[in-house]
C-alpha cells in the first residue's frame, strides 16, 4: 500500500506532459497513435499480406500490377478527374510532410506569429494546400488582428524561407489569405488553344489567365463598355479573337465587328457576325453599322419594359430572340481621331464618335456591350467621354506611362504593375484591373485565325440580322448592305 501511495505521489509530482507520456506507455495508446500516423503504410502492408496469404505469388503480382493499370485506364478514360485526384493526393502529401512540418518555424522566422505570455506563441493556421500551374498555393487562416498586408510586407522573407523565387499574397475573403509560392512565371509561355469551349454563362466569361495560373472571368452583365490599347503587335486583336470564339457559340449572343484597320484580321468571323465592316476609308459604311446598333439600343430602351416586362436587359432571361450584342471596334482611332480628315469625313467621324459614346453610356441596360481597341491610346483616339465610361480596361504592352494612364487611368501611376514593363516578346500579356480594383498581369490565350474561322463556320447557323430584333433598317450608306465588299449587315 505504501508503495502504491509512493507511486501515485511520484506521478502527481511529475510535469503533466510526462504523466501523459507514462499513461500512454502503460495503456498502449502510443501504439494506436503510431498505427494511425502510419495508416497508409499499415493498410498497404495488410493488403499485401492478405493477397499473399490468399493467392500466394499470384496475389503479390496482382497487387503490383492492378493499381498502376487501373490508374492508367482511369487517366485515359477521364483525364480531368484523374488529374484532380492525383493533385489532391499530392497536395495532401505536401501539406502534411512539407509545409505543416515547417509552418510554425517559418511563421516565427518571418515575424508573422503572436507571442503569448509564458514563452509560447500563436501562428496563423495553414488550412490546406492546392496545386496550381504556377506553384503550390497555401491557404491560410489569419490570426485575429492580422490582415493580408502583413503577409505582403513579409513576402520576400516568406519566399526565402520556402525556397521559391517569389511569394504572391492574395486576399481570399475575410480572415483568409492565399500564399502563392511562385516557382515559374506562367505568363512567360503562350497559351495556344486549338478549340475554345462555348460560353454558357455571360456572368462568368473566361478571358485570360492570371499569374497564379488560374483563369480570370468577367461578368458581362455589369459591363457597358471596355477599352483596350497597346502598341501594334502586342496582342489586342488576338486577345479579342479568343474571347469572341467562346461567346459566338452562345445562341443568345450576336457579334458586330467594325475593323478600322481595313484588313482581314476579323474576316474569320464573317459567317457568324450579325454585322461585319472592315472599312477604314468609307466612313458612311461604318456609320451605317453603328446606326443599326444604336437603333437597336434605342428600340430596346423604349420597348423592353412594355414588351418583355423589365427595363434592364440583364434582369430578363437571356434568350436567343433577345441576344446580348457585342460590338467590337478595332483600331477605333480610325474613326474617332479627326486629325488629317477632310471636312466631310470629319463630320462622319463626329457622328460615329457620338453614336459610340451613346452606346458606351447607355448600352448596358439594353444588353449591348461595346469594346473599343486602339493602338493609339490618347485622348484624340479615345475621347475621354467614351473612355471614362468604360468600366473595363485592358492595357497590352505600351511604351510610355502616359499611354498606360490613358488606358488604365491614374491608378497605374501608383501601382508596381504597369504595361510599360511588358516585354516585346510577351505578346498577349496585358494589365487589367481585377475584381478588387487592383491591377494584375494576365495572359490572353491565342487562337489562330483558322481555328477561329472553323469555330465561326461551325456555329454560323446562330447568326441573325440585327433587323430581326427590331432595329430600324438604315439607308445611311450603300456600304451597309451585305453585298458591299467587307461589309455585312
Ligand atoms: N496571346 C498571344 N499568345 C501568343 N502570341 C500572340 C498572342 N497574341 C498575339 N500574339 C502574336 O502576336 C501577333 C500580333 O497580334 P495581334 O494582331 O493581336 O496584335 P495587335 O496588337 O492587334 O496589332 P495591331 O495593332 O497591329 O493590329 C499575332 O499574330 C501572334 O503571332
Amino acid at each position: 500500500m505504501a508503495n502504491v501511495l509512493r507511486l501515485v505521489k511520484m506521478l502527481l509530482s511529475l510535469p503533466r506532459r510526462r504523466v501523459n507520456g507514462v499513461a500512454s506507455l502503460l495503456t498502449g495508446w502510443w501504439l494506436v497513435r503510431l498505427l494511425w500516423r502510419l495508416k497508409a503504410l499499415v493498410a498497404a502492408t495488410l493488403v499485401v499480406v492478405f493477397a499473399y496469404s490468399t493467392w500466394g505469388w499470384v496475389g503479390l503480382i496482382l497487387v503490383a500490377v492492378v493499381p498502376p493499370l487501373a490508374s492508367l485506364t482511369w487517366r485515359a478514360v477521364h483525364p480531368q478527374s484523374h488529374g484532380w485526384f492525383v493533385n489532391r493526393l499530392l497536395a495532401r502529401h505536401r501539406l502534411r510532410h512539407l509545409y505543416r512540418a515547417r509552418w510554425d518555424a517559418v511563421m516565427v522566422a518571418c515575424n508573422l506569429h503572436r507571442p503569448l505570455p509564458g514563452g509560447d506563441h500563436l501562428t496563423p493556421r495553414l488550412v490546406t494546400v492546392s496545386l496550381a500551374s504556377v506553384g503550390d498555393v497555401l491557404h491560410v487562416r489569419l490570426l485575429d488582428g492580422q490582415a493580408p498586408a502583413d503577409f505582403t510586407r513579409q513576402a520576400d522573407e516568406l519566399a526565402h524561407a520556402f525556397g521559391v523565387p517569389d511569394v504572391r499574397v492574395v486576399a481570399a475573403g475575410p480572415g483568409r489569405v492565399e500564399l502563392v509560392l511562385v516557382e515559374r512565371d506562367v505568363l512567360a509561355e503562350p497559351v495556344i488553344l486549338d478549340d475554345v469551349p462555348a460560353v454558357t454563362d455571360l456572368r462568368r466569361v473566361r478571358f485570360a489567365i492570371g499569374e497564379d495560373g488560374r483563369w480570370r472571368t468577367r461578368d458581362y452583365a455589369n459591363i457597358a463598355a471596355e477599352v483596350g490599347g497597346g502598341v501594334p503587335g502586342s496582342g489586342k486583336t488576338a486577345g479579342e479573337t479568343s474571347l469572341a470564339c467562346g461567346l459566338i457559340q452562345n445562341p443568345a449572343v450576336q457579334y458586330v465587328v467594325i475593323d478600322g484597320k481595313g484588313g482581314e484580321d476579323w474576316s474569320w468571323i464573317t459567317p457568324r457576325a450579325a454585322a461585319y465592316c472592315a472599312e477604314d476609308e468609307n466612313l458612311e459604311a461604318v456609320l451605317a453599322v453603328v446606326e443599326q446598333v444604336h437603333g437597336l439600343m434605342r428600340h430596346r430602351l423604349k420597348t423592353q419594359k412594355r414588351e418583355r416586362g423589365g427595363a434592364n436587359f440583364w434582369n430578363l432571361p437571356l434568350d436567343p430572340a433577345h441576344p446580348a450584342v457585342f460590338v467590337v471596334v478595332d483600331e477605333v482611332q480610325t474613326f474617332t481621331d479627326p486629325k488629317g480628315m477632310d471636312n466631310d469625313t470629319k463630320q462622319l467621324a463626329f457622328q460615329i464618335t457620338a453614336r459610340l459614346s451613346a452606346l458606351v453610356k447607355k448600352g448596358r441596360s439594353a444588353g449591348i456591350i461595346t469594346r473599343l481597341l486602339t493602338q493609339k491610346p490618347t485622348s484624340d483616339a479615345l475621347p475621354t467621354a467614351i473612355r471614362d465610361n468604360a468600366s473595363v480596361r485592358t492595357a497590352w504592352r505600351v511604351v510610355t506611362d502616359d499611354a498606360a494612364e490613358a488606358i488604365l487611368g491614374p491608378v497605374v501611376r501608383r501601382s508596381d504593375i504597369t504595361p510599360v514593363d511588358i516585354g516585346e516578346e510577351m505578346r498577349g500579356v496585358a494589365v487589367v484591373a481585377n475584381a478588387a480594383g487592383r491591377l494584375e498581369r494576365v495572359r490572353f490565350p491565342y487562337v489562330d485565325e483558322h481555328t477561329a474561322e472553323a469555330i465561326a463556320t461551325r456555329v454560323a447557323d446562330l447568326r441573325r440580322e440585327l433587323t430581326d430584333f427590331g432595329t430600324p433598317t438604315t439607308d445611311a450608306g450603300e456600304g451597309a448592305s451585305g453585298e458591299t465588299a467587307g461589309v455585312k449587315a
